[in-house]
């Protein structure tokens, strides 16, 4: 069951509308959520993988945030214990071609409407976020991470055998410089929280996330002007914005191209294998 609850104290309205749009959503109900402040939690057992419907259901969760003007700062959270996400789900790259188009289509949309929210946000990782999971802390303007030494954060994908899209390395050479991102790509380096927070990968541990979160966001961020706060954000990721729009196609069909490779399937097959045997060892 997937579910990614979307709830804040306002608008209620516009949550149900929400709602019954996507029928696998089945909770909106947090609501002690300080004015102005929305939580996106995702819920996807075991690992929120991004399969396709769950990324389509979070870009559409976000774009109905964007639209409601009483908020102006969003929580990006996980209520699975340890997890913040797993990245993609590696069983969308072994589905047939044009699932595979609809599945980087959405994930590609994610991070438009996630990296380009005019609103403020901020992920809360009480848990692991490789590869796509770290893309979506990257997105966020801010970066909370557990304390818990388990728990960890990068871009591992050359351990699948497979290479971060362009745009979301360029993320992790924004946040981490040039050197050390392309370190970490080539190594698929996964970071421990003290570590990640060493290279800046994320802006503070702490052991409680969420609480630190909403404190940042009502202590902190709502007191410098939304406007300011807006402005200051597309001065540094409009560029990357705009580029991402006019390579969108050709990324799409770069990746089909590559995942669709006999040996990246292969090797993606293995690494499901490697999963799997490691939960058995559990
Ligand atoms: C041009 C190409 C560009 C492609 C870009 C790719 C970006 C990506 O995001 S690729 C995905 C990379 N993600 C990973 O490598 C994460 C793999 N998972 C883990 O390391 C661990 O599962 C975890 C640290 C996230 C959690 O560990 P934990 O011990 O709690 O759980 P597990 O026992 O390992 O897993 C439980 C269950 O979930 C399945 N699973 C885990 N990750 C994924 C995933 N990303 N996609 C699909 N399924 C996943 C795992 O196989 C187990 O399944 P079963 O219960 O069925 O055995």
């Amino acid at each position: 069951m997937i579910r990614s609850a979307l709830s804040y104290p306002s608008k209620k309205n516009l949550v149900l509308q929400c709602l019954r749009r996507m029928s696998s959503l089945v909770s909106t109900s947090v609501s002690e959520v300080h004015p102005g402040v929305a939580h996106v939690t995702m819920h996807s057992p075991p690992v929120n993988s991004l399969s396709l419907s769950f990324c389509q259901e979070l870009s559409q969760n976000l774009q109905v945030i964007h639209k409601d003007k009483s908020i102006d700062i969003i929580l990006l959270q996980s209520d699975i214990p340890g997890i913040f996400s797993a990245g993609l789900d590696i069983k969308e790259f072994t589905q047939p071609k044009e699932r595979l188009m609809e599945f980087w289509t959405a994930f590609q949309q994610l991070y438009i409407d996630l990296y380009g929210a005019s609103q403020t946000t901020i992920a809360c990782m009480e848990g692991s976020a490789p590869a796509a999971g770290c893309m979506l802390a990257l997105s966020c303007d801010y970066r909370v991470m557990t304390s818990n030494t388990k728990a960890k954060i990068g871009l591992n994908e050359s351990l699948l055998g497979i290479a971060a899209p362009p745009w979301l390395a360029q993320q992790m050479m924004d946040t981490v410089g040039s050197r050390v991102a392309e370190l970490s790509l080539w190594r698929g380096t996964l970071y421990a929280p003290e570590q990640a927070l060493a290279i800046g990968l994320v802006d503070e541990l702490h052991e409680n996330p969420r609480e630190r979160a909403l404190e940042l966001a009502v202590a902190e961020f709502q007191k410098i002007p939304r406007q300011a706060r807006a402005a200051s954000k597309t001065l540094t990721r409009q560029k990357r914005l705009k580029h991402f729009h006019q390579e969108r196609q050709a990324d799409l069909e770069h990746f089909v191209n590559f995942i669709t490779q006999d040996a990246v399937q292969t090797q993606l097959r293995g690494y499901l294998q490697q999963l799997a045997a490691k939960k058995n060892k559990k």
